[in-house]
């Protein structure tokens, strides 16, 4: 419990979503509802003590509806736009070692399959991982933490993965719980076990040891409290969890009250993203080569297609057809897809590219990683907006319009001057940067 906030002075205040608005399709992905100062003053955001968002307006009317409240804390927010606090949908935050000569490999040529086969990827990071003691991968997880966090990202979807057994991956969800308590990011966790086949094992066991083995401890360690997990993820790829691999270990998961956030579609056409839409999974992320029937079923399911236009960029891959998604009614949303490919912590780093390789505009850029990426994580009831009873995690950027967030590419460490997590400041700009 903290005392009351007042966010006031902003030059804009940024909602993203209206009331009752649980995620935004097509042409809404646009509006954002943005409110603007005036000549006679500049806009507010009041949090009450319990970090709940209590009334979003002017200066004015703010202090005509609370001119008899005590503020405990005031954010005095001149000159600077105010926007939620941005929510990553898919990120792998817990591993040990690096894959730095694998970057090199790759821009030489090796395709992401090629480093695979021959020993590296994840099973590369899966021996560093494991060969890394607790308290050095808590560490590593923490510093990362920080980071994802003095670049705005206040609610964070993050795997496990690798470990590839019951007992590993248990581990590395421990972990991420254990994390959670040193953190003032919001953390959904998601057992991602089926990430890929271990060494000289048949697809076919792989399958069978995530359903009957692996989820299994999962959810038992979850009932005895030692860790949370919101999802299940499986990496559905050649050479990874084929389609029907896929259904089964999804199925298992939903009969055990699981979500569904799926990696899909990314390398190989094989219709992964259909499948997830034909069973309502929550989410799938990748979709660069998503087909028509997928998006349509994407559409009809309310599967979020949530996009890593970093793992795009460094892979050199075609870019999923955003614009057709979003045209088609799916709910897209944006992820950092942090891990030892992909290596970048932060969102606006992500909405830039988003808007410079999949063509989104900004205001579709900052809805996908709000309010559509709550949405994937189905917490859009409580994070990704700025309004009335919504949890008060917000940014304080030091912009004439909040645009340039994504504008000023790799300067968000200036931008950002502030992070308020659940009503109280938990990130401030070091005073040397200018
Ligand atoms: N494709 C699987 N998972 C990650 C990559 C993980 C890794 O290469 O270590 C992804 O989303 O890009
Ligand atoms: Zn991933």
């Amino acid at each position: 419990m903290h005392g009351l906030l007042l966010v006031h002075g902003a030059l804009e205040v940024v909602p993203v979503g209206a009331p009752g608005e649980l995620f935004k399709k097509g042409a809404a992905m646009g509006d954002l509802h943005v409110l603007r100062s005036s000549a006679t003053g500049g806009c507010s955001v009041v949090i009450n003590a319990d970090g709940i968002i209590e009334d979003v307006s002017t200066d004015d009317d703010i202090a005509a509806r609370y001119g008899h409240w005590s503020f405990d804390h005031k954010l005095d927010a001149s000159g600077c736009c105010v926007l939620p606090g941005l929510v990553d949908a898919h990120s792998h935050p817990v591993w040990g070692g690096d894959r730095v000569h694998e970057f090199i490999l790759k821009l030489a040529g090796a395709s992401y399959l090629e480093v695979q086969a021959s020993g590296g990827g994840i099973q590369y990071t899966v021996d560093r991982t494991r060969d890394t003691p607790d308290q050095e991968l808590l560490t590593l997880l923490l510093q990362r933490l920080r980071r994802m966090l003095a670049s705005g990202t206040t609610l964070l979807e993050a795997k496990s993965g690798y470990a590839l057994n019951a007992d590993g991956e248990v581990r590395l969800l421990r972990l991420l719980h254990q994390a959670a308590a040193f953190t003032p990011i919001t953390i959904s966790p998601t057992f991602l076990g089926a990430h890929a086949i271990p060494p000289l094992m048949a697809s076919d066991e792989a399958t069978r040891q995530v359903i009957e083995e692996q989820l299994p401890a999962v959810m038992a360690a979850k009932e005895l409290g030692e860790l949370s997990v919101d999802a299940v993820d499986v990496f559905c790829e050649v050479g990874a969890y084929s389609i029907a691999q896929t259904r089964a270990i999804a199925d298992a998961a939903q009969r055990s009250g699981l979500k569904l956030n799926l990696h899909v579609d990314e390398l190989t056409p094989l219709d992964g993203a259909k499948m997830a839409g034909e069973i309502h999974a929550e989410a799938v992320s990748h979709c660069e080569e998503v087909s028509p029937e997928g998006i349509a079923a994407l559409a009809a399911g309310g599967t979020v297609a949530v996009l890593l236009p970093t793992t795009q960029l460094l892979l050199g891959l075609k870019a999923p057809p955003a614009r057709e998604m979003i045209d088609k009614g799916v709910i897209v949303a944006l992820g950092s897809d942090f891990n030892p490919n992909a290596y970048c912590l932060a969102m606006p780093t992500v909405l830039h590219l988003a808007c410079a390789l999949l063509r989104l505009s900004p205001a579709e850029a900052l809805t996908a990683a709000t309010l559509n990426a709550a949405h994937a994580l189905r917490r859009s009831t409580s994070h990704g907006a700025l309004r009335p009873g919504m949890v008060g995690d917000l940014m304080v950027l030091r912009a004439p319009r909040w645009e340039h967030l994504i504008y000023q590419l790799g300067e968000h460490a200036s931008l950002i001057e502030q992070v308020v997590c659940a009503g109280r400041v938990v990130y401030k700009k070091p005073s040397d940067l200018p």
